[in-house]
């Protein structure tokens, strides 16, 4: 059975013309538990994969009744070779993900991808990052050894302490002030187009940038942020290309592709904007290291003035990193918290009304304490990201021969992709997955959720170190355009079509309806 898929595999690869590949997927292949086996390694003793409570986590009603076999049916079409765009792509992921739960193989050209969808296999490699270590090989150039990028091992642990203290509460406290002011020009742009349909992802976006530039540069760095954000979104554009055309793995023809020139070009703008805003901070501190409140960039040249391993490059690729970390990612969740509250009109109903009894006073504006208690705009804000995590899947590198939970054999040096959206829509864990239903996260259900079913910020030690700043700058908007505005859908989960690229996207674009709100009253 492998042997002939194998065989079909290079018939179909043959007719391929490379210049037209624009996916990542040229065949799937089903694994069944008795059969699968990577070339060279023994097949796993299949473990139990009988249902009982798991030890660890014995007061959870879990593992649900998973049903390897109804999802383990050979699909009939998979041994052929398919070219798809990236919407198509990510459909066929999500099918692929139920029919071959909780694991399945694909083949790239000479490339082998394991897709692995089940919460404790997937526990397993975040968890412990001892049997796989991160896949950052595509993002060097543009984002260097950072904490984000650096693929494990002691000095991704020692940047990682190093940066770890500056997102304390303390600092997301101080932030506040300033998530208020941007949420306020947030606000007065939507104004504008009171009333019309407003594609919100370049409003959210703006937002969401100016926000992290104040947390990693400060508020009045001067810098062409227009031309950093362009250039930032092209080199996005060039590595998404790359990393669904096969032929662009190889880093030779790459670099001497159209896409590897323009990539080189433009992350050479990014590192000169980054490095002369670095000058001047560091010329602005030629008389000592500023103390009080300090933004990202401040805190590590205040470590690297204390002694720390860093150099000017090194906190080069922090900001860059942590400029790229915060922004696509909390823009897109925001811009589908915006659709799912206007096409859920007694959601938003509820989260206003939670709005106004702990504001008490609907004008008042929101202080940090005022976030923390607003549990239930916390629940749509989680519920929102397991519909769509804004990383939907994670990448690792097995470092040694692994036996996954639920009983596969995998090599080393084998490509693995954690499939969190695809665990995250599972019906096993989430009945009626594809419902937006913030009630998943009351404190009564949310306890009954594996604790490794739901990872939009991964877990484990590399789990996200901005998910709480997140959080608030989420909450800070949606407070300010919920007293202003009542939220009419126009695009539906159903309507709208989404894309695999570095972070979950659309295609196009997600509009929504700005009413104004007459103050106290609810939606009608
Ligand atoms: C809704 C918003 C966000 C989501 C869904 C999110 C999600 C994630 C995920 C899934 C990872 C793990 C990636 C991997 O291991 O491959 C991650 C890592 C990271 N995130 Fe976030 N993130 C968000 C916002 C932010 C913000 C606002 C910042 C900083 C201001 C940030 C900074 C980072 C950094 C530095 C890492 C690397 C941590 C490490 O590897 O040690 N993220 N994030």
């Amino acid at each position: 059975m492998q042997l002939l898929e194998d065989e079909l595999l290079e018939i179909s690869c043959s007719k391929v013309n490379c210049s037209n590949m624009t996916l990542l997927e040229l065949q799937s292949v089903p694994i069944s538990q008795s059969t699968y086996s990577l070339e060279n390694t023994p097949p796993a003793e299949p473990l139990s994969m009988s249902i009982s409570p798991h030890a660890d986590y014995p007061g959870l009603e879990y593992p649900p009744v998973f049903e390897p076999e109804t999802y383990s049916l050979a699909d009939p079409q998979s041994s052929l070779t398919l070219l798809r765009k990236q919407g198509e792509l990510f459909k066929r992921y999500r099918e692929r993900s139920l029919l071959y739960f909780p694991i399945f193989k694909e083949r790239v050209l000479g490339f082998k991808i394991v897709h692995l969808i089940h919460p404790e296999d997937i526990k397993v490699i975040v968890l412990t990052g001892k049997c796989a270590h991160k896949e950052t090989r595509f993002f060097v150039n543009w984002l260097g050894r950072s904490v984000l990028n650096d693929k494990g091992g002691h000095r991704w642990h020692y940047k990682r302490k190093l940066i770890t203290p500056f997102f304390n509460v303390k600092v997301l406290q101080d932030y506040v002030t300033t998530l208020r002011e941007k949420a306020k020009d947030l606000v007065l742009a939507v104004e504008e187009c009171e009333g019309t349909v407003v594609e919100v992802v370049p409003y959210v976006s703006n937002y969401v940038s100016n926000c992290v530039i104040a947390l990693t540069m400060g508020k009045d760095a001067l810098f062409d942020v227009q031309l950093f954000n362009e250039s930032t979104n092209e080199v996005k554009n060039c590595v998404t290309k790359r990393l669904c055309t096969p032929w662009m793995y190889n880093d030779f023809l790459y670099n001497l592709s159209h896409y590897g020139k323009t990539e080189a070009t433009l992350v050479d703008t990014i590192h000169k904007i980054t490095n002369s805003v670095i000058k001047c901070k560091m010329k602005d501190w030629k008389n000592g290291v500023k103390e009080g409140n300090l933004n990202i960039l401040e805190f590590l040249l205040k470590a690297k003035h204390n002694g720390a391993d860093l150099d000017e490059s090194g906190i080069r690729e922090e900001l860059v990193s942590i400029l790229m970390a915060g922004h696509d990612t909390t823009a897109s969740n925001l811009s589908f918290v915006l659709m799912l509250l206007a096409n859920h009109k007694e959601v938003q109903d509820r989260v206003f009304e939670e709005l106004c009894s702990v504001l008490g006073d609907v004008e008042k504006e929101p202080t940090y304490e005022d976030l923390q208690d607003l549990k239930y705009m916390h629940q749509c804000i989680k519920e929102s990201l397991r519909l769509y995590p804004s990383v939907p899947n994670l990448a690792r590198r097995s470092s040694k021969i692994m036996t996954t939970h639920t009983g596969y054999v995998i090599p080393e040096d084998t490509l693995l992709s954690l499939g969190i959206f695809d665990m995250h829509h599972n019906p096993n864990v989430y009945p009626d997955p594809e419902k937006f239903d913030p009630d998943r996260f009351a404190p009564e259900n949310a306890k009954k959720i594996h604790p490794f079913a739901f990872l939009p910020f991964s877990g484990g030690s590399r789990n996200c170190i901005g998910q709480k700043f997140a959080i608030l700058q989420m909450k800070m908007s949606l407070c300010a355009l919920l007293k202003k505005f009542v939220l009419k859908p126009v695009d539906t989960p159903s309507s709208v079509r989404l894309i695999s690229s570095i972070t979950l996207n659309v295609e196009n674009g997600i509009r929504v309806r700005f009413l104004p709100r007459i103050h106290k009253e609810l939606i009608q």
